[in-house]
């Protein structure tokens, strides 16, 4: 893994994007959350002031509620429009099927769509308190697929702040298994703030684990982990990270 600690973090990830970008990627990998909206936000600006363009490119999601549908403000079919693609030149974007009346087929077709579109060059990552990705919760093994989850207590408080009461936030998820995600040639994950601390933590210097769902990364060959001081606060080896992206050949 590389460990990347700045004051910037939406900046090395469009960085990251952008240089996958011109190195010939056609399929990105797009998440939701509040994690990765700046990213959003400075592609966007790339783009219309700079150039960037996504034209020849579509991309895959990590992971939808199920029974929201798509144009519900909370869906995340809506979030990556508002946020990302109605703002960019970017070809398809494949949303999972949040309502199909079927879900478990629904999330197999999906594992079956990212293997058609993909493979994907570079997933863009959250982590959640608990240290999940996408939404495989603790206990999600290592090696899942695409399908149902059912959210924990936890993540349904964190997420209660996007709706108007914890009552509305669904319960079931569909979303890519840690295997899925491991797909991807070059996955990047961005955190920030102090509430993320004890996950990066755990996911960078923990044991591989379903625990901590995020650790899986550890055993990805190419895993970019991109954090704020903020959430690099609990990080034991935080120096050396520094040195070795201070030192890094070529920078
Ligand atoms: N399913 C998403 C994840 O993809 C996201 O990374 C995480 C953290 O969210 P946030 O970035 O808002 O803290 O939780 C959400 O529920």
């Amino acid at each position: 893994m590389e460990i990347v600690i700045t004051d910037h973090p939406e900046q090395v990830v469009a960085d990251i994007i952008s240089a996958e970008i011109a190195a010939g990627a056609t399929t990105l990998g797009l998440a939701t959350g509040s994690s990765p909206v700046d990213t959003y936000k400075e592609l966007v600006r790339r783009h219309k002031e700079e150039g960037l363009s996504f034209a020849g490119i579509n991309a895959v999601m990590l992971d939808e509620y199920v029974g929201l549908p798509p144009d519900h403000p909370e869906s995340y079919a809506r979030f990556i429009r508002e946020h990302f693609s109605d703002h960019v030149d970017i070809g398809e974007v494949y949303p999972p099927d949040g309502m199909a009346e079927d879900a478990q087929a629904a999330a197999d077709a999906y594992d079956e769509l990212i293997k058609e579109v993909g493979p994907v060059d570079v997933q863009i990552l959250g982590i959640g308190s608990n240290g999940h990705i996408g939404f495989n919760e603790p206990s999600s093994s290592l090696s899942s697929r695409t399908r149902i989850k059912t959210l924990t207590a936890k993540t349904r408080e964190d997420n209660a702040r996007f709706f108007d009461s914890i009552d509305e936030v669904p319960r079931h998820v569909i979303t890519q298994g840690l295997g899925t995600i491991c797909d991807a040639k070059h996955a990047v994950l961005v955190a920030t703030g102090e509430g993320k601390a004890d996950a990066i933590a755990a996911a960078v210097e923990g044991p591989l684990s379903a625990s901590c769902p995020g650790s899986i990364l550890q055993w990805h060959p190419n895993a970019t982990i991109v954090v704020d001081e903020a959430a690099a606060s609990k990080l034991r080896d935080a120096d050396y990270y520094r040195y070795v992206y201070d030192n890094k050949p070529g920078n």
